[in-house]
């Protein structure tokens, strides 16, 4: 089972991690932080519209290498410039082709909140991903205990970020809610066999109360597809590989906003 080789492989990374930068030296760099410098996701999901999250990723276990030209930076200032809401950058290396130095980088160079977008398993991670420029850390439900999702979106918190807790099914989002997650997303992916079902978030959408920000995750392709999920309620949408493999990535950014505004404008009438 993929999930299972995800996780074991990331207990190996972060031990390694570990080994050459101390907890306590990496709570050491997020002190130094100011404390006013992670945009607040939070409350630009909830303004009105909806968000698209633009995700920078080489490559992924299920679609092998989507682009052999990445430069990261530039796809990032790009997404930046077409004024996407967040952008997501994959860091885990062994299956995703990801890198912290690739977060910490294009930190540097947006405005945007950045999600580091990795298996995390123990709140190193979410420290780690702190000292390196992330807004917003991802949890994954199907593989943390009820305890864990608490406390690790209760750390994200504390440091002044914000966690996406990510459900794939019906039991997985309601122990999202058990938690108390404040951003919920939904993911069309099965991480254990990597199936995508675009219909999945659309199915699950109606167990989580109104006042929650839900995202729509993965195997978004078209304006038909954000405008359907826009027209159901979700705030964001979390786009990876149709972003990456667009010549015109500003272009395609833009056509989402604009095939969203039509749906808001007639849902309002
Ligand atoms: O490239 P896509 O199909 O647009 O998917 C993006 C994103 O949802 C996907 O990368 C993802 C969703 N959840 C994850 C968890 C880990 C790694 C990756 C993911």
């Amino acid at each position: 089972m993929i999930l299972d080789d995800l996780v074991a492989a990331t207990r190996i990374r972060l031990k390694r991690h570990q080994e050459k930068v101390s907890l306590a030296q990496l709570k050491r760099r997020v002190e130094q932080q100011s404390a006013d410098e992670n945009p607040d996701f939070l409350s630009i999901l909830n303004n009105p519209g909806l968000h698209v999250i633009a995700e920078v990723k080489k490559s992924s276990p299920s679609k092998g290498t989507i682009v052999s030209n990445f430069p990261y930076l530039q796809i990032a200032e790009t997404y930046d410039k077409a004024g996407t809401d967040a952008i997501s950058v994959l860091t885990e290396p062994d299956y995703f082709n990801g890198h912290l130095n690739y977060l910490k980088e294009i930190s540097h160079k947006v405005t945007a909140p950045i999600l580091r977008k990795d298996f995390t398993i123990d709140p190193y991670m979410i420290y780690e991903a702190k000292a390196n420029g992330a807004s917003i850390v991802l949890l994954i439900v199907a593989i943390l205990t009820d305890h864990q999702l608490r406390e690790y979106r209760e750390l994200a918190e504390e440091l002044g970020m914000q966690a996406i807790v990510e459900a794939y099914t019906e039991d997985e989002v309601n122990r999202a809610l058990q938690s108390d997650a404040k951003i919920i997303g939904i993911n069309n992916r099965n991480l254990k066999d990597f199936h995508v079902d675009f219909n999945n978030s659309l199915k699950l959408k109606s167990l989580v109360p109104a006042n929650i920000p839900v995202i729509a995750e993965s195997g978004i392709q078209t304006q038909a597809d954000v405008a359907k999920l826009a027209g159901a309620g979700f705030k964001g949408v979390l786009i990876g590989e149709t972003l990456m493999r667009a010549a015109d990535k500003q272009a395609l950014i833009q056509a989402f906003k604009a095939s969203t505004a039509v749906t808001d404008s007639k849902a309002t009438k």
